[in-house]
């Protein structure tokens, strides 16, 4: 087995996919998007086809070539490139499993199947198994969403004896806001070496208190810097001015997610990403803002 390789930790941009006006992928960009991200935003991870990727809304051919340029585009500039392969057929998700290994990326993720349900944790489990099986020499994450999937199985009841049954899991990326699931995560597991990955932004502060490792998240497209800004204050225990950082993310986020979407604008720095419009069926008012041209 080729890992576990270096542990995943820190920040990690779950990555808009580039559209054209016309609804098509715009693979043209994605090689200036990663520059942008490890030298605008100091973020060297990336979480490629998940929820603000729009990976569900793509066809499994449009998936493997997204995964394909950033894992292409990211050689020798990216720590590490993780494909979201959850798909409601297992079938299409072992097939993107497999082909994440092909193309040489760095691990796996995999949300609940979301229309017919898993309605137990053996159920669940059985499904991320059969997936992660596919692609045997790649580090698995489970993407825990339950807003968005409606499978409320506990992340930390998921957790337990999770090794016996996915030996190659590696990690929790956790979308949620209960903390103490997510705090029950971390005290459970302390002698494994998983990533606890946060994937609420305008909560992360917490989260490290409860032990995240890292955070996953769609405002670390454009709010990178700032937030490794928060991480370095943690680590340093300036714990007043991590916060003073928190509270500058939340207002930010506070003040998108008041916006109608038709009210979005971007700024006016000179410097842009085009990124084109939402895919369909749309996302995320911040997320929005965020995708028509990154900024900086
Ligand atoms: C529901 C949702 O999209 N949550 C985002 C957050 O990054 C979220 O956009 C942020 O906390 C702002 O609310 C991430 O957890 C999603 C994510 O990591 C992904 O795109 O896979």
């Amino acid at each position: 087995m080729a890992f576990p390789k270096k542990k995943l930790q820190g920040l990690v941009a779950a990555t808009i996919t580039p559209m054209t006006e016309n609804g098509e992928i715009n693979f043209s960009v994605i090689g200036q998007y990663v520059d942008y991200l490890v030298k605008e935003q100091g973020v060297k991870n990336i979480f490629v086809n998940g929820t603000t990727g729009e990976g569900l809304s793509l066809s499994v051919s449009e998936r493997r070539q997204v995964a394909e340029e950033w894992v292409t585009k990211g050689k020798d500039k990216l720590d590490q490139v993780i494909i979201h392969v959850g798909a409601l057929s297992l079938k299409e998700s072992q097939e993107l499993a497999q082909h994440a290994a092909e193309i040489g990326a760095d691990g796996i993720a995999v949300i609940a199947p979301f229309f017919l349900k898993p309605w137990t944790k053996d159920i669940l489990i059985n499904f991320l198994k059969e997936v992660a099986a596919a692609a045997p020499a790649l580090p698995f994450y489970y993407y825990h969403i339950p807003a968005l999937t409606g499978v409320k199985i506990r992340a930390e009841e998921l957790l337990d004896g999770i090794l016996d049954k996915i030996p190659t899991f590696q990690g929790l990326k956790f979308s949620d806001t209960d903390l103490l699931d997510f705090g029950q995560c971390v005290d459970q597991n302390r002698q494994q070496q998983f990533a606890f990955l946060f994937g609420v932004d305008e909560q992360l502060l917490s989260a490290l208190v409860m032990g995240a490792t890292g955070a996953v998240g769609s405002t670390y497209n454009y709010l990178g810097k700032k937030t490794n800004q928060m991480l370095e204050a943690f680590e340093q225990k300036d714990f007043s001015l991590a916060l003073n950082y928190q509270f500058c993310i939340q207002r930010f986020i506070n003040f998108v997610v008041k916006l109608e979407n038709s009210k979005l604008k971007v700024s006016k720095n000179q410097r842009t990403l085009p990124l084109g419009t939402t895919n369909f069926p749309f996302l995320h008012r911040e997320d929005c803002l965020s995708r028509r041209t990154l900024n900086y």
